[in-house]
């Protein structure tokens, strides 16, 4: 199934959907280097934890290419590193981005060392290693669709099922068809999506803005609710399971994702809703025990006292603006889906490489 496209990369020309603007227009950025990048990363150009490491690879290998006065293994070694550790300070709630730059400056090490490959070779195993990110995330959230829907409907047992879901975790939040959004749309594909419910994700509205895009333009049957509605919508229409993404996964299945996330954990334990999360392994920090070291995002307050540029807060109130929050663990009722299979949040410390 063709779904919307939120990077384009060819041939060292790397362009971006400005998620700024959607869903009034379309438009798209050129990236011309990791300077861009980190800016677009930062203002929210593009966002979503495996979008924003794949535009932060992808911006490398566009300077990369460019690059001809490289003359040693490590001059190329220092570029990428000094690139990449930039990149990373970008935002700090999402791991992806930490560990690709971790994944290749391990790989340019190792190239350094090898005495039996050249500067061209060096450089070509990096361009390669960095332009592989974009192929790679859709296979593997193509992976955590069909594990994800096939446990979904193993665990409910009825022909059509009523999903939530939270903020934005599809096309525009990856390389293509999305975490649990593409658990979603598996499920649609597959005849078994009664109704999806999107939350709207205030202050940010990636729910309302970018998600309710992607559900209209795919013809899934979807209906958007403001967070508040959550506990009763949950009530009303028989909510089967909730699936939401993830921006980093503590080694004991603790789960930093978009603020709103953990109140939708702790009202499905009630409602007796399954709750599940849907993260490649790239979101997986195994160097950190629980979600107590994830650190936390603080947003800019006119995300909350604003509506675009019109006041609609009182003037002078003071705000608090965390972008995530952590579910614990013992939340995570229907597992973690990942493109590895589904576990359960204990089983993750075991699966480390
Ligand atoms: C597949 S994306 C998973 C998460 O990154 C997503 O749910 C989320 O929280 C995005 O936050 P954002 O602040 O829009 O980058």
């Amino acid at each position: 199934m063709a779904t919307l496209e939120a990077i384009k990369y060819k041939n060292g020309q790397l362009e971006i959907l400005d998620q700024l603007l959607l869903p009034e227009s379309c438009t798209f950025i050129p990236i011309r280097n990791v300077q861009d990048a980190w800016a677009a990363i930062r203002e929210m150009k593009v966002r979503g934890a495996p979008a924003i490491a794949i535009v932060g690879c992808l911006s490398l290998a566009v300077e990369l290419r460019k690059l001809a006065a490289l003359e040693t293994k490590k001059e190329i070694y220092r570029f990428v590193k000094e690139k990449l550790d930039y990149l990373v300070t970008s935002r700090p709630t999402a791991v992806n981005m930490q560990l690709a730059a971790e994944a290749c400056i391990k790989l340019s090490t190792r190239l350094m060392e090898d005495v039996s490959v050249d500067v061209t070779e060096a450089k070509d195993a990096t361009l390669k290693h960095l332009e592989a990110t974009l192929a790679n995330d859709v296979a593997d959230n193509l992976a955590i669709g069909e594990h994800g829907a096939t446990d979904i409907q193993k665990k409910v047992n009825k022909d059509k099922v009523r999903i939530m879901t939270h903020c934005n975790t599809g096309s525009l939040a990856t390389a293509g068809y999305g975490t649990a959004l593409g658990v979603i749309r598996s499920l649609h594909t597959a005849n078994m999506l009664d109704q999806v419910y999107c939350t709207e994700t205030r202050p940010y509205n990636q729910g309302s803005r970018l998600t309710a895009f992607e559900l209209v333009y795919e013809k899934m049957p979807a209906t958007l609710i403001c967070d508040s509605m959550a506990a009763a919508a949950m009530k009303q229409f028989n909510i089967d399971a909730i699936i939401v993404g993830a921006d980093r996964v503590a080694a004991n299945g603790d789960t930093a994702n978009k603020i709103g996330t953990y109140q939708l954990a702790v009202l499905a334990k009630c409602h007796n809703v399954l709750f599940y999360v849907a993260a490649p392994f790239s979101s997986i920090d195994f160097e950190i025990p629980s979600g107590q070291s994830i650190p936390i995002e603080e947003r800019p307050h006119s995300e909350m006292t604003h509506t675009g540029s019109i006041r609609t807060a009182a003037a002078g109130i003071n705000c608090w603006n965390p972008g995530f929050d952590v579910t614990p663990a013992e939340f995570i009722t229907g597992g973690i889906v990942t493109e590895k299979g589904v576990f359960k949040p204990d089983q993750l410390a075991s699966l480390k490489v």
